[in-house]
């Protein structure tokens, strides 16, 4: 291998590059384009795209379901950027925040000709950086533009591979806890760049029974700060302690914070249920599914560990339906009941109501 990046490094840099403001560019069978994040597009910058040809805003058809636009795509619209459009109208439409402000931002038109190709990667893109999932893409002519503007450029086929990452296991220690002091912390790191997850192995479980297990997804507000708005503090804390209990299990604990959309966003999420949405409402006004996490990367980091089976401690059923659609055998669902607060009622409620939930 030569010294130039290859396809899962450009990836890397497109999702940091995006991540600063900088433009990147996709490039399809039918043409290429250039795509600026929407969080982190500049006046400067839009100026300089709309410049170059018609630019579209591109949104998830979620998000187009909110501001009652037509997604001709299905998951994604493409929405027209007016010529006299600026840096804030692009913000308006793509970030809910000022939506019960300013309810009427049309009208809206979005196009229908042409494939979403590009504008599908560009929103993968996007959400693989952890922003708003909204870009601007303006066709190009002059394929020349990326190598002359020193931009990195990635063919839109290769945004969403097939195959997870290769996750490494890079380096394992004692951390005696205060629910099991015979306990490892292990660290693993994938090959495209982004966020390392960890397994917390207690004792010394037998590679070739069911081990107690806990998928933990991260939250910053409930694991560190003891936030009372949801159940993740006390679910983590109650499996470690359970796990201490029984002397062995493993727990994962997944940087997919915010279902997978990123503290940001989920702060973004909280501001909308602060506006009287619930916890799915807001995942959806923001362009978001209900749930964006991988749960290959559980079922690879326990692959990697040496388990084929476990007793899952989880409320949630489609969590141990896509365990066992990766591979994993889940032989009995362990249910994970503390926490609840007069704060968080209504948020595991809904999560009953809507998302399958146990209660
Ligand atoms: N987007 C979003 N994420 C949230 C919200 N509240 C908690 N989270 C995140 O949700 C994840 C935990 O998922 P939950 O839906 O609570 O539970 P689960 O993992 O599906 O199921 P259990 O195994 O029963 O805990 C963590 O990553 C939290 O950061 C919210 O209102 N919006
Ligand atoms: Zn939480």
């Amino acid at each position: 291998m030569g010294l130039a990046p290859d396809i899962t490094e450009l990836l890397a840099r497109a999702r940091g590059d995006l991540r600063m403001g900088v433009p990147v560019v996709l490039t399809g069978t039918e043409g290429a384009a250039v795509v600026l994040a929407a969080e982190t597009l500049t006046a400067d910058r839009l100026a300089a795209a709309k410049a170059l040809g018609a630019a579209a805003l591109a949104i998830t058809g979620r998000r187009a379901e909110t501001l009652k636009a037509r997604a001709y795509d299905g998951d994604v619209a493409r929405v027209r950027v007016p010529a006299d459009a600026d840096a804030a109208w692009v913000a308006g439409v793509a970030d809910p925040a000022g939506d019960l402000r300013t309810p009427m931002k049309g009208p809206l038109v979005t196009d229908r000709d042409g494939t979403a190709d590009l504008h599908r990667a560009a929103i993968a893109l996007c959400k693989a950086a952890r922003l708003l999932p909204a870009a601007v893409v303006v066709p190009l002519a002059d394929t020349d533009l990326a190598l002359r503007e020193g931009l990195t450029a990635v063919p839109a086929a290769d945004v969403s591979p097939e195959g997870l990452s290769p996750l490494h296991r890079l380096v394992a220690a004692r951390v005696p806890l205060e629910a099991a002091e015979r306990s490892r912390l292990h660290i693993f790191r994938p090959d495209d760049g982004a966020e390392e997850h960890y397994a917390i192995e207690i004792g010394d479980a037998d590679r070739n029974k069911p081990v107690l297990c806990r998928l933990h997804s991260a939250c910053f507000t409930g694991d560190l700060l003891g936030s009372l708005k949801c159940d993740c503090g006390p679910q983590l804390q109650g499996a470690l302690a359970q796990m201490g209990s029984e002397g062995e299990g493993i727990l994962l604990y997944l940087n997919q914070e915010g279902r997978g959309i990123g503290l940001a966003n989920k702060m973004r999420a909280y501001s909308l249920q602060d506006q009287g949405f619930d916890t799915v409402e807001a995942n959806h006004r923001l362009g978001f599914e209900d749930d964006e996490r991988d749960f290959r990367i559980g079922a690879a980091l326990l692959r990697e560990m040496g388990f084929a089976k476990v007793r899952l401690m989880t409320n949630n059923p489609a969590k141990v339906e896509r365990l066992e659609s990766c591979g994993i055998e889940v032989v009995e669902r362990v249910p994970l009941k503390v926490g609840e607060t007069r704060f968080n009622h209504h948020y595991l409620q809904t999560k009953a109501r809507k998302s399958g939930h146990l209660l």
